[in-house]
């Protein structure tokens, strides 16, 4: 793969553009999230974003009830059995969202010019002059001249199925509000976003707490994605909440950026946070156009240089209703693989559009692309100089066998793991061959049972860019002993030939424990 990499810093022949790449196991090393839906939930289709390359499941709680989602939850499981491709579960709280109900489900026509309340009353129907909201603080919230966003998932204002509003005046608890463009809301539920305002409302709602606690727990999510995180307190809270709930004192938190307040406490939520959500749909409507690159390229920095994986969100809008991106989301695609995302995540394309599948495949191809010009070189030194000296035991060894796999060509690094921690590392210096890491399960107990850990470290790991997890037989023992390290050396490689990602004569790069001391080794296969 490697060996046909074009550098975008020098000269490209332009006829190499146009040269179709070569396949691989694998549609991409960045990964894709697809949020599920009513366009997503049968076992066909699910079978067919997996195989398309989609390795994580997100279930928006602002959307549908706990029966709707674990009806989803089961076909997935089956998809996976089905394709024999992993899946993360990703959870994906309501927090302080706003929402507009439009019981009756009667499309509602909005006229540009014309004039729109939004009142607390939830007992009102929704129409064209009355649109009732969950939120009684609004009108204390905003005033005259502020921006509000309604959609269902897409909320651009540019889409004749969103709408942005003007406050022009506040009545009380309503709201008064003119209407900026001329569209149509269908749909039982609309989110609404005011622009670059307070909503006093706690970030892990009662509601999420209880879903947390009985879906979340039942189906041992392996990710929170934390809607509205504006401050490091929020994750800390979420932790602490998790960490009472049986098995999820072990998932992730990945906190979502969605507005100026979270921007600006960026930082101390990285330190909290196990992972970060660029969540581009909503801050891209809380921020001025012009600064929207500029958080990416600076926030996936961030990411990038902490270790911690960055996802990126709303790239192909378009694709909901069509099977080509628009030029711009196609380049944009490209760009975020550039700048240093782990994975792309897909809302309405996936939820509720048209083409789940092909979103999905597209969106990998486009990625595959990208990671081929990726300057690895560059990336690389810089992220050893940001580090600086002395740098860790492991992060010495993890960059090594980075360095080791690039200069000998290997065709994949194998890292022995059990936290997840040595893969983690690696995937930190970016290799441009696929990671497998074997995650050895550990013997674990809470003093009620004995039980092996692994399959959360596994499983988290698709969710980072260059990592493919495999959980090792829970037979061979988390102590490594040269002998058991052979045999699970051997399970992995076999693996990698079955799956095309290793071939006789490839070289290939180990990262495990021998005895007390960290090995980087390169072995050359025979056949
Ligand atoms: N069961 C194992 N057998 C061999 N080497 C291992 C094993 N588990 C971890 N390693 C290696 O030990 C080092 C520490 O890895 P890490 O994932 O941080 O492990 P831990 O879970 O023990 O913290 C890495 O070099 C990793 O490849
Ligand atoms: C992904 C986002 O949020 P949600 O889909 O939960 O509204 C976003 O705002 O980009
Ligand atoms: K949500
Ligand atoms: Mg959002």
């Amino acid at each position: 793969m490697q060996s046909s990499h074009l550098l975008l810093e020098e000269p490209i022949r332009m006829a190499s553009i146009l040269e179709p790449s070569k396949a691989s196991f694998f549609p991409a090393m960045t990964k894709i999230v697809g949020t599920l839906g009513p366009r997503s939930r049968s076992v066909e289709v699910l079978s067919g974003c997996l195989t398309a390359g989609m390795s994580v499941a997100r279930f928006d709680f602002s959307w549908h009830d706990p029966e709707y989602h674990q009806e989803t939850l089961e076909n997935l499981k089956a998809a996976v059995k089905l394709t024999k491709k992993l899946c993360a579960v990703m959870l994906d709280t309501v927090g302080p969202e706003l929402q507009v109900v439009n019981k009756s489900e009667k499309a509602i026509s909005l006229e540009a010019d014309a004039t729109v309340i939004l009142t607390p009353d939830e007992g009102h129907e929704a129409s064209s002059n009355l649109l009732p909201i969950n939120f009684d603080g609004l009108s204390k919230a905003v005033k005259k001249g502020d921006t509000i966003f309604i959609g269902q998932y897409l909320f651009t204002g540019s889409e004749t199925t969103s709408v942005w509003l003007e406050v022009s005046e506040v009545q009380g608890n309503d709201v008064v509000c003119v209407i900026k463009n001329t569209a149509t809301l269908t749909g039982a539920l609309f989110t609404l976003h005011a622009s670059q305002i307070r909503i006093e409302l706690p970030t892990l709602s009662d509601k999420d707490k209880e879903v947390i606690s009985s879906w979340g727990v039942k189906n041992k999510i392996d990710f929170l994605s934390l809607s509205y995180t504006r401050h490091a307190e929020d994750v800390r809270h979420a932790r602490e909440f998790l960490s009472k709930q049986g098995d999820l004192y072990q998932t992730q938190i990945f906190a979502k950026i969605e507005n100026i307040e979270g921007l600006n406490h960026f930082d101390e939520i990285l330190q909290e946070a196990d992972g970060i959500i660029l969540s581009r749909g909503n801050l891209g409507i809380d921020l001025p156009p012009e600064k929207v690159f500029l958080f990416q390229k600076a926030a996936l920095y961030k990411c990038n240089v902490a270790g911690k994986p960055a996802v990126v969100t709303r790239v192909v809008d378009s694709m909901t209703d069509n099977l080509r991106p628009t030029r711009a989301e196609a380049t944009d695609v490209a760009n975020a693989v550039l700048d240093g995302s782990d994975a792309i995540l897909l809302g309405a394309e996936t939820l509720r559009g048209l083409y789940p599948v092909e979103t999905i495949s597209t969106v990998g191809k486009i990625c595959a692309e990208a990671e081929k010009v990726f300057n690895q070189d560059l990336y690389f030194k810089k992220t050893v100089k940001y580090v600086g000296e002395p740098m860790t035991h492991l992060e010495s060894i993890a960059s090594s066998a980075v360095r080791a796999a690039i200069k000998v060509k290997a065709s994949v690094i194998i890292c022995f793991t059990s936290s997840g921690r040595a893969a983690r590392l690696i995937a930190k210096y970016r290799p441009t061959m696929p990671v497998l890491s074997v995650v050895i399960p550990r013997l674990k107990t809470n003093q009620l049972k004995w039980s092996f850990s692994g399959a959360f470290e596994a499983r988290q790991s698709l969710i980072v860019r260059c990592l493919f997890p495999m959980l090792a037989d829970p037979r061979h023992p988390a102590e490594s002993t040269s002998a058991t390290n052979e045999s699970v050396l051997k399970v992995a490689l076999d693996y990698g030939k079955a799956s095309g990602v290793v071939k006789p004569h490839d070289r290939v790069v180990v990262c495990q424990k021998v005895g007390d001391a960290s090995v980087v080794k390169i072995i050359e296969l025979e056949d």
